[in-house]
């Protein structure tokens, strides 16, 4: 019987190796813990970057909402600490790296690895959904690739509990906002898992386009995002094509389910079946 993982981590815990990305907030590494050998990233947090004291709250709800995710789609989050002036995540090592990175390099992905990607997502999605998660922040920065390239979705620092109210100042990119998430006021701000539906549909159109449906300038993505408004090039098949408009409807309610993603005909004609 295998001891009990220690619950309680520190730095000196680990032999520290080479930088794996630095995101906005902080900076990745490859490490092994001394004792075990085990290896895995380490992303460090500098508590002067973050909002004080609800960064702390949001890595701990973080946490919490990983801990009881396990999916071979779902990136591990085995736990953390900090010291003084830094917030430490000891995080699973995904191998292949960063998918938006292969993105850009190979400019679009071919429709059979597209439809890989799309149908480990809409497994992830729904394991996340069954247990009433929204990750929310779908697009291809939050993606990681295992070592045999099989999806690992990642950073849940936005996610939260469904059906949610919460009104975040999101930063970053637009593109991959729902019409739902753009509107003002207070009530039509209570969304459902339907957003990462939404979120699905741009990052489908982006992987098979190289590029995402909406961008535009900050203040055209939001309106064609409220209108729908948005061209397929003609190099893209008539099934991904549906796939894509089934995925970018405005009305949250309309947008087809996860189930129907996975039995899709452009899902089928390129995926074994999966479990
Ligand atoms: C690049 N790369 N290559 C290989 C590889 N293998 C594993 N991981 C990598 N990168 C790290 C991926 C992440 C997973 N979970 C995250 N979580 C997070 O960043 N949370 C977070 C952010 C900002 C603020 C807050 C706070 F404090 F406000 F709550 C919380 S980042 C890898």
């Amino acid at each position: 019987e295998q001891p009990a993982p220690p619950k309680q981590f520190h730095l000196g815990m680990f032999e520290i190796g080479r930088p794996l990305g630095k995101g906005k907030f902080g900076r990745v590494y490859l490490v092994r813990e001394r004792s075990s050998g085990f290896v895995c990233a380490l992303k460090v947090l500098h508590k002067n970057e973050l909002k004080h004291g609800d960064a702390e709250k949001q890595v701990r709800r973080e946490i919490e909402i990983q801990s009881n995710l396990r999916h071979p789609n779902i990136l591990r989050l085995f736990g953390h600490f900090h010291d003084s002036k830094r917030i430490f995540l000891i995080l699973e090592f995904a191998g292949k790296g960063e998918l938006y990175k292969h993105l850009r390099r190979e400019n679009r992905f071919p429709e059979w690895k597209a439809a890989q990607y799309v149908v480990q997502m809409a497994a992830a999605l729904k394991y996340c959904h069954k247990k009433h998660i929204i990750h929310r922040d779908i697009k291809p920065e939050n993606i990681l690739l295992g070592i045999h390239g099989e999806i690992k979705l990642s950073d849940f620092g936005w996610s939260v509990h469904a059906p949610s109210n919460r009104r975040d100042t999101l930063c970053g990119t637009l593109d991959y906002l729902p019409p739902e998430m753009l509107k003002p006021g207070r009530d039509k701000n209570v969304y459902s898992n339907k957003v990462d539906l939404w979120s699905l549909g741009v990052l489908t159109y982006e992987f098979l386009v190289g590029e995402a449906p909406f961008e535009d300038t900050p203040v055209m993505t939001q309106r064609k995002i409220a209108r729908g408004e948005m061209t397929v090039p003609s190099f893209v098949s008539a099934e991904a094509r549906d796939l894509i408009k089934r995925l970018l409807v405005l009305d949250p309610e309309k947008r087809i389910t996860l189930d129907q993603v996975q039995e899709h005909p452009w899902i089928i004609k390129y995926c074994v079946k999966g479990e």
